[in-house]
């Protein structure tokens, strides 16, 4: 088939790379110039595992190209998919001006039958109310569909090739037909749904993800406190297939360009139709309480931080990115540098991209490797858990430091690797390996 994507974001770029490789003849189009020269010349502008080799290797063979001009790729196109990014507004609800303007030069452009496809993530009703829009802008046949995308950044290659399930949202029997073909190479597990649910799905299944971390993250800050360990907590609870072992890694909260955004969107559609997400509010005021949890136990260890030289390990908000949207680092960094701590930072991707997001650079030393930004620090901060990271040897990282203090936010290194140290670790969750509040010290006392 011949197929559009519109953005050149991780979902427009990585889908329209993938359904390439599966033999497919794919135009990606992005109205930023600069991006599709970078393209054209090879150059992927985001770090994501897999995807330069699947690039070139479809662009070589004739079947991957890129442009800005919208016109002639839409109408070559058989499938359109909206690939651009919906990003929160102040009020939280998701900001839909780049779909809208899409939707607008689409309808412009059409010139005979086209399934128009949303794979951004958007409110439920909008691809209705897209319906409407186009449909007074064009007097040729289409059809929506929403088919939400569920890759992860760092995976998103595997992810698309092999996704858990595609949902498929139409009212429409040909349209739900053509988009089935078009996914069978890569799962049989398809569902097709009406459009409104396809939507929901997507939010659902985020705010439902995001649940699962906070409510792990709260049940290691209780497990800090009762001399529990949450990995071993976590283990257990996942043995139940009706739990699943999955999402449920103690750290320092979630961040990235989606769970925060998706969870402030879905407690804002709930909003407008008058329902108070309580739960879902829950699990964004825990998540954003849990960042913080880094400095209380910097401040458990070193009193005042202020002159304090302290070492950044990570600040992508995850490893295999170098994304940095609503990423821990931010706040964290943020947070010590109010203290006038002295900040040097280490990331193996993402500080570019962090420093042309954060303001308040001039002040942050900036190393180029690991053990760098550990010399002579008072305590380090593991943010990310990059393997490179789980690699250090902590001897060697020990003799460097001004202090051995390690606040590992990711729950990182076994306690066979902290025991054989002088290190004053504190994790997440896990007191007897290093917490916060060791409940031995605490003295608290457990009724029998
Ligand atoms: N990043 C992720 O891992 C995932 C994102 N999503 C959703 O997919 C959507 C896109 O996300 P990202 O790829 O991260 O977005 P992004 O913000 O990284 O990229 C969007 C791209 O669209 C381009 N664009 C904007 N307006 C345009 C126009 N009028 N014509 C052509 N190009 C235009 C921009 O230049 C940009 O390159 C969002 O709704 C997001 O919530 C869903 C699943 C995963
Ligand atoms: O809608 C989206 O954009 C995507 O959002 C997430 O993907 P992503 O944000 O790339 O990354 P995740 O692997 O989900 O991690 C999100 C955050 O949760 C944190 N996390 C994840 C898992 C865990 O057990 N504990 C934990 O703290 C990660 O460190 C990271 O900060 C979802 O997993 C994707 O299915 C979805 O498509």
């Amino acid at each position: 088939m011949n197929l559009t994507f519109i953005g050149t974001g991780y979902v427009g770029l990585v889908s329209g790379v993938c359904f390439s490789e599966i033999g497919n003849r794919v135009t990606c189009v992005d109205n930023n110039q600069d991006k599709v020269d970078q393209l054209n010349s090879g150059i992927v502008p985001i770090y994501e595992p897999g995807l330069k080799e699947l690039m070139e290797k479809n662009k070589a063979q004739g079947r991957l190209e890129f442009t800005s001009s919208l016109s002639q790729a839409v109408q070559e196109a058989d499938v359109i998919f909206i690939c651009v990014g919906t990003p929160p507004l102040p009020s939280g609800e998701a900001d839909l001006t780049y779909i809208k303007q899409v939707a607008h030069d689409i309808a412009l452009e059409m010139d005979g039958y086209k399934v128009i496809v949303t794979k951004s993530t958007v409110p439920v009703g909008t691809n209705d109310n897209l319906k409407d829009m186009i449909g007074q802008l064009t007097s040729h046949a289409f059809d929506i569909v929403s088919t939400p995308e569920f890759l992860r950044e760092g995976t998103a290659v595997k992810d698309t090739l092999h996704p858990d399930r595609v949902i498929i949202g139409t009212e429409n029997e040909r349209a739900a037909k053509m988009m089935t073909e078009l996914h069978k190479p890569l799962t049989s597990n398809i569902i097709t749904t009406d459009i409104r649910s396809a939507e929901m799905i997507k939010y659902a299944s985020n705010a439902f993800l995001a649940t699962k971390i906070s409510f792990i993250n709260e049940i290691a800050n209780i497990c800090e406190k009762v001399g529990a360990d949450v990995t071993e907590v976590a283990a257990g609870m996942g043995q139940d297939r009706r739990i699943g072992s999955s999402f449920l890694q103690a750290g320092i909260g979630y961040g990235g360009s989606c769970f925060p955004k998706d969870t402030d969107a879905l407690i804002q559609i709930a909003g407008n139709v008058d329902y108070e997400f309580k739960l879902l509010k829950s699990v964004v005021e825990v998540n954003k309480d849990q960042r913080f949890n880094v400095i209380d136990k910097l401040k458990h260890s070193l009193g005042d931080l202020k002159g304090k030289r302290i070492g950044i390990w990570g600040l992508a908000f995850k490893p295999n990115t170098d994304d940095v949207r609503d990423t821990p680092a931010l706040e964290i960094m943020e947070s010590l540098l109010e203290e006038q701590a002295v900040v040097n930072a280490y990331d193996p991707v993402a500080a570019e991209n962090f420093r042309k997001g954060f303001g308040k650079c001039d002040s942050v030393e900036w190393s180029t490797d690991a053990l760098a930004a550990a010399k002579d620090c008072d305590a380090l901060c593991l943010l990310t858990d990059w393997e490179e990271f789980k690699e250090q040897d902590l001897l060697a990282l020990q003799k460097i430091m001004k202090q051995p203090i390690l606040i590992d936010g990711r729950n990182v290194f076994s306690k066979e690797q902290v025991s054989q140290t002088d290190f004053q670790y504190y994790s997440i969750g896990r007191p007897e390996i290093g917490g916060l509040f060791p409940y031995k010290e605490e003295g608290i006392v457990i009724p029998l």
